[in-house]
């Protein structure tokens, strides 16, 4: 199966996946912030707006490649705002990161990666074609999904990321889950104003690299301790070493632009 060791890592995906390497919107990319290919400021793109009631049933999931915090289906939260013109349902997160602080997000930023990166993934729930996350995955709709994008940073502790952090030893072995304990509040995670971000059309970062997303990546960071990065370093692969590195160098561009919400 695919991961990300020499062996079975992104420039072997192309074996199972073309569209890695024949894809024309793929991700994650470079976002340069100027000169030619740069990002285009948009006046008309408007706050992204989300409506996440803390969560009260949920399943954190190590599958080998990422940790993943799925709530159950009865979720009501949702997104819509920004660049979007229809109400998406929320669905998981995830997280992206690597061994050292140079290294670990997926979307970089002139050329920069920051440690790790937040993924909150969504789904067109106004679509007559599909009416859940798996049929939208495998819908060619160009904006089935919308997936938000967070860059992590190393400074103070991030108490509403803790219940997470906190979290991570008990999953440490691929294909653990453990059900979450309580309430957990994904609002308070957030920079309150959801205004400053770039947008642009792409895929899945990992295999099936499905070209159907609606990315948002937002230019603040969010931070959080050392000991927070260290704890992601310390989830098992499956084979008996941790996870290093669970991102996906950036890809081409091609006729793409990329707009951004601020000047
Ligand atoms: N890394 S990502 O957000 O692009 C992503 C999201 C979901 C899936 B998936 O459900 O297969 C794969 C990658
Ligand atoms: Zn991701």
């Amino acid at each position: 199966p695919w991961g990300y060791s020499k062996e079975n890592g992104p420039a072997t995906w192309h074996k199972d996946c073309p569209i890695a390497n024949t894809g024309v919107r793929q991700s994650p990319i470079d976002l340069i912030t100027t000169g030619q290919t740069c990002a285009k400021y948009d006046s008309n793109l408007k706050p992204v707006i989300v409506s996440y009631p803390a969560f009260s049933e949920a399943t954190f999931l190590n599958n080998g490649h990422s940790v993943q915090f799925q709530p159950s289906a009865g979720n009501l939260s949702e997104l819509s705002g920004g660049p979007l013109t229809k109400k998406y349902k929320f669905e998981q997160f995830h997280f992206h990161w690597g061994n050292n602080d140079s290294e670990g997000s997926e979307h970089r930023v002139n050329g920069k990666m920051y440690p790790a990166e937040l993924h909150l993934v969504h789904w067109n729930s106004e679509s007559p074609n599909f009416s859940s996350f798996q049929e939208a995955v495998g819908s060619n709709d160009p904006h089935a999904l919308c997936v938000l994008g967070f860059f992590l940073k190393v400074g103070a502790e991030n108490a509403s990321l803790k219940p997470i952090t906190d979290l991570l030893s008990k999953v440490k072995n691929a294909g653990s889950s453990v059900s979450f304990p309580g309430k957990f509040d994904l609002k308070a995670v957030l920079p309150e104003t959801l205004t400053d971000y770039y947008t642009y059309d792409g895929s899945l970062t990992t295999p099936p690299l499905a070209e159907c997303v609606k990315w948002i990546v937002f230019k603040e960071p969010i931070e959080v301790s050392t000991a927070q990065m260290e704890a992601f370093r310390a989830v098992d692969d499956g084979h008996g070493k941790p996870i290093t590195g669970n991102y996906r160098p950036p890809c081409p561009l091609h006729t793409r632009t990329v707009a951004a919400s601020f000047k």
